[in-house]
């Protein structure tokens, strides 16, 4: 497979046929890789020209500016200027869910790290962005292959909160962004989180012999300070090394 699954999500309704083949697609899916497209929303073709123009508004504020925006919490507030990342910055609300991401153009002609690979934390994942390419996701058979941007659809990706509820059935796929020309990257994030100290622990009816349990019950905060402030970033299994069973 070279390509993210697209699902069409434009006629979605109950109790139709395209209701259960579209069932059926998100579970192929979510077994292959768990990254998919929905095609819908025409509207997002008008607000998506705004949207951008304002967020390059956003980054191009001073950087003293930007760092008002400042959270102690693990992956609020302004991030950037890492020297691992030097290309990226993002900006999100504080205890909300929703962030903008910047990419800077590579300075020179080689290709450069936008985002090491790492898997989403949370929930679930939504992801808009501009035409710029460089979001890159590793198959199952290990294969990196790139989302190729669209502008009718958003990216869906599980994150390690879905992977840990299922015991392993929805799997959370490892992504980074390489960048390469002479434009910016945009993207916008929705990162369902869980309600605060809630412990994500595997329903029983996840767990039998044939899927024993994968991982202890965890705090989703504190599995952030780890990978963020703790020892987690160079794992490259993070949620395995935290709280692996
Ligand atoms: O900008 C993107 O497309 C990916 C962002 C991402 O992976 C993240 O913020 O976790
Ligand atoms: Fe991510």
């Amino acid at each position: 497979m070279n390509k993210l699954p697209i699902i069409d999500f434009s006629n979605f309704k109950p109790q139709t046929p395209t209701w259960d083949s579209v069932k059926i697609q998100v579970m192929k899916a979510r077994k292959n890789m768990v990254v998919l497209r929905l095609y819908s929303m025409k509207y997002l073709l008008i607000s998506r020209k705004s949207i951008i123009d304002r967020s390059q508004l956003l980054f191009d504020l001073p950087l003293q500016n930007k760092l008002r925006n400042r959270s102690d919490k693990p992956y609020q507030g302004y991030i950037g200027q890492y020297p691992m990342v030097p290309l990226y910055e993002s900006l999100g609300i504080e205890d909300a869910v929703f962030r903008v991401q910047k990419y800077d153009a590579p300075k020179s002609q080689e290709t450069k790290i936008g985002l090491t690979s790492h898997t989403d934390k949370n929930i679930v994942t939504i992801l808009y962005g501009n035409e710029v390419k460089g979001l890159e996701v590793l198959t199952k058979d290990s294969n990196w292959i790139n989302a190729e941007p669209s502008m009718n659809s958003f990216i869906v990706m599980i994150g390690d909160f879905f992977h840990a509820w299922t015991n392993g059935r929805m799997h959370s796929a490892h992504h980074r962004v390489t960048m390469a020309g002479d434009e910016a990257r945009y993207s916008f994030g929705l990162f369902s989180i869980p309600k605060s100290a809630y412990i994500i622990k595997a329903p029983k009816e996840m767990v039998d012999e044939e899927h024993p349990l994968l991982f202890k019950p965890y705090d989703h905060l504190k599995l952030m300070e780890f990978y963020y402030i703790g020892a987690g970033r160079s794992s490259p299994n993070t949620l395995k090394t935290y709280c692996g069973a």
